[in-house]
């Protein structure tokens, strides 16, 4: 083992001037003593010093000429000796080397050309050959020599690196395997004892981490998130409690007077659960009073003059938007005496619709809503262009839209400049007495509310055309690792 043999040598030796000659004399790849030398020398057991020489190697037109011989000499060789024409001899040389072969051989005034080529002497010496085999077997030739051989680029030089070696203050003529590892075992038999324990190294680089890289989605989604959160906070809004996927039909469309043959009902539009299929509890009295405004009205409404069916409320659903949760925060609210609130969720809602390049089955929404009396369409209005303006977005259009909970109902449009165009960004209302007041809420009071999803701002801003690219089954892999890191400007 080349370790042994070094610091063996040490023992009777006081050094090893050259590690290339030693490895060389010992029969050992110099390469791996070098990294013996290192690690022995990390350790103190030898003391290593530097030592460079500089020697010449063949380059890769210089090794073809060392095995093939020199284009002078082919040429030469390729000349009869009653001469040939230019044309036939070209042909017989290599077309890569006939123009510096001629040069060298009229320098060397062994051929005389003209439109016949012949040769001036009868022998030639292939010195070029020669001395680049000696330079490739580490042979020193002479100065002129190198020169010309370098002028040609057939040789170049290369620094050789080595080591020259002494004892070191922790030579031992064998080294200590140092111990990494401490079982149980060692320690009941105390043979860890004699051990030399390695250093720890606190510059060791650890291994890289694979995989475990966020999804640019989810980068996407807990930066934007994360802005939206603060955007929200900043506005006063507290954040509801949206850790329930699963929502009874009841808080889902009931409560927000959403009548029950309405489409979105349908097992095509909503995901209903098979177990458990329906709710357990319900606050009846509450329930009673929906059931009484759907079918009879009230509170100035007429009503969708239906039979409304318990059962029918009792199912249970993947929750197709976070207005679910409002309305149950909403209720609570008006279980209490009356306080204003402004309240905010973004979390993860359902749909049962055919999955395309911009619509998946389940998707997070933003909803934000404040309840206070006397709120009016300019204060929805209002609250918009604040929020809308803190994410950037500065020129806004309402179209008058349709909800069943809300009334006025408006879609919000933003200008974008990137798209030059208007594009739809979100929904938006002021919630129907026939849904605030069964809650219990004060006649005077009103909610502003509106709600968007998340995918749609972020495909926007991340210029993402498929939304299957990112979000599903489909996703490619490598793109999670390969993605660059991009920021949005909100
Ligand atoms: N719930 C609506 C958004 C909305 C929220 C609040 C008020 C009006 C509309 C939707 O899913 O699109």
């Amino acid at each position: 083992m080349a370790e042994d043999a070094i610091l063996g040598f040490l023992e009777k030796q006081e050094e090893i001037s050259d590690s290339g000659k030693f490895a060389e004399e010992h029969g050992f790849d110099h390469n791996e003593i070098v990294n013996i030398i290192k690690s022995l020398n990390g350790f103190r057991l030898v003391d290593a010093q530097d030592i460079k020489r500089e020697k010449w190697v063949l380059t890769d037109e210089g090794k073809l000429y060392a095995d093939k011989g020199s284009p002078e000499v082919q040429l030469f060789l390729a000349i009869p000796p009653e001469g040939i024409s230019r044309e036939d001899l070209q042909k017989k040389v290599d077309s890569s080397i006939f123009k510096i072969a001629c040069n060298q051989a009229m320098k060397n005034k062994w051929i005389e050309m003209g439109k016949q080529v012949s040769r001036k002497v009868q022998n030639v010496d292939d010195r070029v050959k020669n001395l680049l085999i000696q330079v490739q077997d580490g042979e020193i030739i002479g100065q002129e020599d190198v020169e010309a051989l370098k002028k040609r680029k057939l040789i170049a030089p290369q620094t050789w690196k080595g080591y020259s070696l002494r004892k070191g203050p922790n030579y031992a003529p064998k080294r200590k395997k140092a111990a990494t590892d401490f079982t149980k075992e060692n320690l009941q038999r105390g043979d860890w004892k004699d051990w030399e324990l390695k250093e720890y190294n606190f510059e060791a680089k650890g291994q890289l981490a694979e995989g475990g890289h966020l999804h640019p989605l989810l980068k996407a989604f807990l930066h934007v998130r994360n802005r939206l959160q603060l955007i929200f906070l900043h506005m006063g809004f507290e954040e509801m409690p949206t850790n329930n996927f699963v929502e009874s039909s009841f808080w889902n469309f009931d409560a927000l007077f959403q009548p029950q043959q309405h489409p979105a009902r349908d097992s095509h539009d909503t995901f209903f659960l098979k177990v458990p299929s329906t709710t357990k509890e319900l606050p009846e009295n509450y329930v009673e009073r929906v059931k009484h405004v759907h079918e009879r009205g009230g509170y100035g409404s007429r009503g969708y003059v239906y039979e409304w069916k318990r059962e029918e409320a009792n199912k249970n659903l993947l929750r197709t938007h976070t207005t679910a949760v409002s309305s149950r925060m909403l209720y609570q609210l008006a279980q209490k005496p009356f306080t204003p609130k402004k309240y905010f969720s973004i979390d993860r809602v359902f749909r049962n619709e055919a999955v395309d390049r911009t619509h998946l089955a389940e998707f997070h929404q933003i909803e934000g809503l404040v309840c206070d009396k006397g709120l009016t369409l300019g204060d929805l209005i209002g609250v918009l262009y604040d929020f809308f303006s803190r994410l950037g977005m500065t020129k806004l259009k309402f179209k008058p839209a349709y909800n069943p909970y809300t009334e006025p109902s408006m879609e919000i449009f933003s200008y974008h400049e990137g798209l030059k165009k208007w594009v739809e960004i979100g929904n938006s209302g002021m919630f129907r007495p026939e849904m605030l007041l069964p809650m219990g809420l004060p006649e005077d009071a009103k909610v502003i509310a509106w709600g968007l999803s998340l995918e749609r701002p972020t495909m926007i801003l991340y210029g993402i055309d498929n939304i299957r690219d990112l979000f599903g089954h489909k996703v490619d892999l490598g793109l999670i690792k390969k993605n660059p890191i991009c920021r949005i400007g909100i």
